[in-house]
């Protein structure tokens, strides 16, 4: 492992330790910084003829980098030509991705990240981040140790089972990771060598993988029960112990392992899972922004969320608790939340699938009460005409479930719905916008979990937001390392999607947006992260801190070339 000096200096100009020297500083995508080595720090470096002449600014370097990638048609090509570059140069890749986030976002993110995950063995180029198997039992703090650097502050990581809406893509699920932490960079300013990437390859069951020669995982059936739960047991002790300063995100894990982790390590390391409080506290923004629109209250407010897995019930819990901070209790509590999985309304018959789905299950009665009889049909369309939902969530990854026959339902109860299709990646979600919008005549509040076009209809053009936990997990990051607090709560994401519906301006609600435009995205990060900072130090997570300004700013790196002095 080694150690990156980078100083912060007051003058604003980083001053970098640099131990290489000629080729291999060049071949060193944390060092390197290609055409842009000055006359002198290329005699310092010994890089004299290793370069052609001219010394590029960081501006012609980003141009001339920035043509290379657009040049390439296909959404996937660019995802590899951006992903050589971030191994090539790491500090011009933030430039770039920084300067044209609304372009770039959806090629190292959703959607394109979802194909080059699925296409991982057969555009493999070079490794990043590390891996973990079940052959490295009793040697994952070793594994750990080959890290590239040793000051890591965060880490994220899967074990590829439920990546996007895609499901189990073994090895090919570590580029969620990656891609996570390229978010964190430019969203919150985390270095990127205080970022590591991790996949627990414990196997896939995914037939094609196993059958495909090209396949780079472990080519073995998921572990599974014990020896599973041994295996990430002795990975937490681990990271414990190599980087006790570090933030663990729980990411992509199928439903039941993505709950019981977050129970079993909650108090116990620094952590928190991205899919069920990531993503509960981003949909609570935009379901706010959606009743600032209509001009209702919360406890006016019925929900409906067609998906009962990590990302539904962990919206279930943000919005019970958003519920009875408007005064809603008791039955009727209950009753404006309701919870679907593949079989239908979760009711409490004694045949739910998981014991998770509990939390949120309605009782017979309460099913009686709005016409749904426990032992009939409780599908989604019958259960919309009992409830008459405002707002209509998906987070099931099916995609066109939300058919024109649902939307119409919906319709009948409510004048203008708030539907928020979030599944990704854009093949997965439940209804594509321009159908929405057209199905209730420009009525419907929209927002996807991948981005799409605006929509124009009847001559007003309606903007679609992006409803995705990335508006939220680098500021809660950001926000918790910042105080360095000793743990992360469910509060914290509520007091972030405060701080989130807080950046959505009167101008986006007239526009439609249910989200502040992407643009801003480094600036809101910082907003949730100073909110969440303080709530940590207000709930006793973190010592008391005097200065939080300057404790998120001094970790908020700006991609630019610092100056660089020999080791
Ligand atoms: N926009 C964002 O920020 C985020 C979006 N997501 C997206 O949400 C989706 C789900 O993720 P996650 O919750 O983690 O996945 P899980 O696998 O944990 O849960 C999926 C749920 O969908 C249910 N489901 C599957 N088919 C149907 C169906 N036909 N009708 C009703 N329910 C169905 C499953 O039912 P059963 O339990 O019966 O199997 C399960 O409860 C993914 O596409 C993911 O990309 C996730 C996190 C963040
Ligand atoms: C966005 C995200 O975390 C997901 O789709 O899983
Ligand atoms: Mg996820």
């Amino acid at each position: 492992m080694q150690t990156f000096r980078l100083h912060r200096r007051s003058n604003g100009r980083d001053q970098l330790e640099v131990p290489l020297r000629g080729r291999a500083l060049l071949a060193h995508p944390m060092y390197n910084k290609g055409t842009a080595f000055s006359a002198e720090e290329r005699r310092t470096f010994g890089l004299e003829g290793m370069l052609p002449d001219r010394t590029s600014s960081q501006e012609v370097q980003k141009k001339r980098t920035y043509q290379a990638i657009v040049r390439k048609d296909d959404a996937i090509e660019r995802y590899i030509g951006l992903a050589a570059l971030q191994d090539r140069n790491e500090a011009l890749f933030y430039q770039l991705l920084e300067e044209h986030l609304d372009e770039f976002l959806p090629i190292v993110y959703t959607p394109t990240v979802g194909q080059a995950c699925k296409k991982y063995s057969h555009i493999f180029r070079r490794g990043r981040g590390l891996w973990i198997t079940p052959r490295d039992k009793g040697r994952v703090n070793e594994i750990l140790g080959n890290a590239p650097y040793e000051d890591v502050r965060l880490i994220v990581v899967t074990d590829n089972e439920r990546i996007l809406g895609l499901g189990d893509l073994g090895a090919g699920g570590i580029g969620i990771p990656i891609g996570k932490l390229a978010l964190y960079t430019v969203a919150a300013g985390i270095h990127p060598s205080q970022c590591l990437p991790i996949s627990l390859d414990v196997g896939t069951d995914n037939e094609e993988l196993l059958n495909d020669e090209l396949y780079v995982g472990i080519r073995e059936r998921r572990l599974r029960g014990e020896a599973y739960d041994a295996l990430v047991e002795e990975f937490v002790g681990a990271v414990k112990k190599r980087f006790p300063k570090a933030l663990l995100q729980w990411e992509d894990f199928k439903k039941a392992n993505a709950f019981r982790l977050l129970d079993r390590y909650a108090d116990r390391l620094l952590s928190f899972n991205d899919d069920i409080q990531g993503t509960a506290a981003v949909t609570l923004a935009g379901v706010m922004a959606g009743c600032r629109i209509v001009g209702q209250r919360p406890a006016e407010q019925r929900v409906l969320i067609l998906g009962a897995g990590a990302a539904g019930i962990g919206i279930a819990r943000q919005l019970r608790e958003w519920l009875r901070r408007d005064g809603v209790a008791g039955e009727d509590l209950t009753r404006a939340i309701a919870v679907l999985d593949s079989r239908g309304l979760l009711i409490d018959d004694g045949n739910l699938s998981d014991e998770y789905k509990q939390e949120f299950a309605w009782q017979p009665e309460d099913g009686q009460a709005v016409g749904i009889d426990p032992n009939g049909a409780r599908d989604l369309e019958t259960v919309i005409r009992a409830v008459k939902p405002t707002v209509l969530l998906g987070t099931s990854g099916q995609p066109g479930i939300f058919t024109e026959r649902v939307i119409q339902a919906m319709q009948a109860g409510t004048e203008r719905p708030i539907i928020l299709p979030i599944s990704n990646p854009t093949a997965n979600t439940e209804a594509r916008p321009e159908d929405l919008i057209r199905w209730t005549k420009g009525r419907a509040l929209v927002a996807t979990g991948s981005p799409f076009d605006p929509v124009e209809h009847a001559g007003k053009i309606h903007e679609i937001a992006q409803g995705n936990n990335v508006y939220i997990f680098p500021g809660v990051g950001l926000g918790a390392l910042a105080v360095q607090a000793d743990r992360i709560t469910d509060r914290l994401f509520t007091v972030a999607a405060d701080a989130l519906a807080e950046c959505i301006s009167e101008d986006d609600l007239a526009a439609g947006r249910l989200y502040p435009p992407m643009k801003g995205l480094r600036e809101i990060t910082r907003h949730i992260a100073l909110t969440v900072a303080q709530a940590c130090v207000e709930d006793g997570l973190a010592e008391p801190a005097e200065e939080l300004e300057a404790a998120v700013d001094s970790l908020m790196w700006k991609p630019e070339y610092p100056e660089y002095v020999p080791a």
